[in-house]
Order: structure tokens, then sequence, then C-alpha cells
């Protein structure tokens, strides 16, 4: 794509010697207007600097991880960007959409969907894997290393992005993501509703099963809180512990004992996720 697509600038802040910034386009993955936002770390004035992707979970937007994460003093110290994309198209009201928190707008499931009356805008997979990719290569100073990160729905995003695509991400970490929606009630709820009734649609957005057919052989870190309250019902981490071992696929999976599903829980291990991922994107191809 050579025509440069046009971004409308939300907000601008301060913030560590580097700029937050909100940015709205419209989208033609999900034929909606559309706002994300980008940390440039202050050496972004002189330099192309390397990106981190943040998906978040259910309920969120492009602000919860930028206000609630504490992450931009280790961007600013490490000189990585991070972007976050919102968690599904807006500004539409399909049937449904706004009734609960855990599908339609605000739970997109980074899936591309197949069955009306969603699929004309929840294309999130398209979105956050080509369309705003393209967009952040056009207009920031970055130099082309990418690594991916997120929350709950966006921490199963994460691993599915990250699984998906070998080679494309220098590393991929997840705090509380769910590994296995095919089985979890979160996840049932959405792929049948955008997917529809076949399974075997399904499977291509689940960690586990991902792993199970050998997509990637990419190393997964995980940040698990045990007082998670999602914790036995929709995230089941031990069943991606078990596939990984029984594929023999590199894993680190921490269970912090305490820890809750909140920000609170992000915000304390952040600092360890952004250092892990500048370790992989300073290392040479
Ligand atoms: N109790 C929550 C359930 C959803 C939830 O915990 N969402 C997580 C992601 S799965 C979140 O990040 N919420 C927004 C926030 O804490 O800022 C609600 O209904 O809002």
């Amino acid at each position: 794509m050579t025509m440069s697509e046009s971004l409308e600038l939300v907000s601008a802040t301060k913030s560590f010697g580097g700029w937050l910034k909100r940015y709205k386009h419209h989208s033609r993955a999900l034929d909606c207007e559309m706002i994300f936002a980008i940390y440039l770390p202050p050496q972004a004035e002189t330099d192309k600097v390397p990106l981190l992707w943040w998906l978040s979970g259910l309920t969120c937007n492009d602000e919860n991880f930028m206000q609630k994460a504490g992450a931009q003093r280790v961007a600013a110290e490490l000189g990585i960007a991070i972007i976050c994309p919102d968690t599904s198209p807006r500004g539409t009201d399909l049937p449904g959409e706004h009734d609960s928190y855990d599908f339609g707008s605000g739970a997109s499931f980074y899936v591309n969907a197949n069955q009306a009356p969603w699929s004309k805008h929840y294309r999130m997979y398209d979105y956050v894997t080509e369309e705003l990719p393209s967009v952040a290569r056009q207009h920031f100073p970055l130099n082309g290393r990418e690594a991916i990160s997120g929350h709950s729905m966006g921490g199963h995003g994460a691993l599915v992005l990250a699984l998906r695509q070998p080679g494309r991400y220098a590393s991929v970490s997840a705090f509380a993501p769910v590994v296995n929606p095919i089985v979890s009630p979160w996840g049932q709820k959405a792929f049948t509703a955008y997917l529809g009734e076949d399974h075997g649609k399904w499977t291509q957005y689940d960690a586990c099963e991902l792993i199970a057919k050998g997509a990637s052989r990419q190393p997964l870190f995980i940040d698990q809180g045990e007082a998670d309250n999602f914790l036995d019902e929709q995230l089941m981490p031990e069943r991606i512990e078990a596939t990984c071992e029984k594929h023999d696929h590199p894993l680190t999976l921490r269970r912090q004992p305490g820890y809750d599903h909140s920000y609170f829980f992000i915000a304390t291990f952040i600092e360890e996720h952004l250092r892990y991922h500048a370790k992989h994107l300073q290392r040479k191809r």
C-alpha cells in the first residue's frame, strides 16, 4: 500500500521524557473509526525504536494499560515504543453488541469473524496483524523489531498472534491469558457467535491447539496470579503447562501467590516483562 493513511491526533501527553499520544483513524479492516495509543520513548526523537504491542482484556480500550500499568518509566529507559490498540470495533450498533461485558464491544477476542452480523466489522486479527502495523510503520520512527504482550483476552491474543506468525515477534509474554478459549466459557461464547458452530474454525485461535499442532517454537513467558478470580473457570494455566510439556514447547509459567486479575498485578510485574522484551528486541536476527 503506497497511499499514506491519515491519522487525527486526539491527545499528546509528555511522560518520562517521551510522549503518550492517542490517534483516531479510519480502519478499512474494521470499517469504522478507531482510536489507538502509542507511547514514544525519548529515544524516538532521534532514533528508530523497537515496538511492543500490548493487547488488552475484556472491557478495556486503548487507555487502561497506559493509565494503570505504569510501563512508561521503564519503556523510556529501555527505548521501547508501546502501541495499545482498542479491543474491538467501535461506533457500530450490532444486535446485542453492548449487552454484556464479555462479548461484542470490548470483547473481540482478536479474531476475524466469519458469521453475520459480526463479519462486517469484527476483523480484529487483520487489524492488529496487518492494518495497524502498516499505519504505525508509515507514521512513527520504528526500527521494524516487534514484541507482543497482553492481558487475559489480550494475553490470548498475544499468544495466538505469536504462535501463528513464527519469526515475526522477537518475544511474547502474557499476563493471566485465556490459554485455551475453546474450552473456556468466555471463549466458547465469543467463538460461537464470531466463528459459528464449526469447531474446526476455532482451533486457529487457541494457543493450546496451536502449540499441539507445532505451529511455532517461540518461547512463551506467562505470569499468572494465584488469587485471580477467573483462574479455574476461564484461564486454566495448567492446560498450557500440560500442552507445552507434552509437545516440548518452551514455556516459563510463573504462578504469583496472592495476586488477582487486576492492573495492580500487571503493574507489579510489567517491569520484568519490559526488560525481557528489551533483551530479545536488541538481539540481532
Ligand atoms: N469485573 C470486570 C471483568 C472484566 C475484567 O476483569 N477485565 C479485565 C481484563 S479481562 C480488565 O483489564 N478490566 C479493566 C481494568 O481493570 O482497567 C468487569 O466486569 O469490568
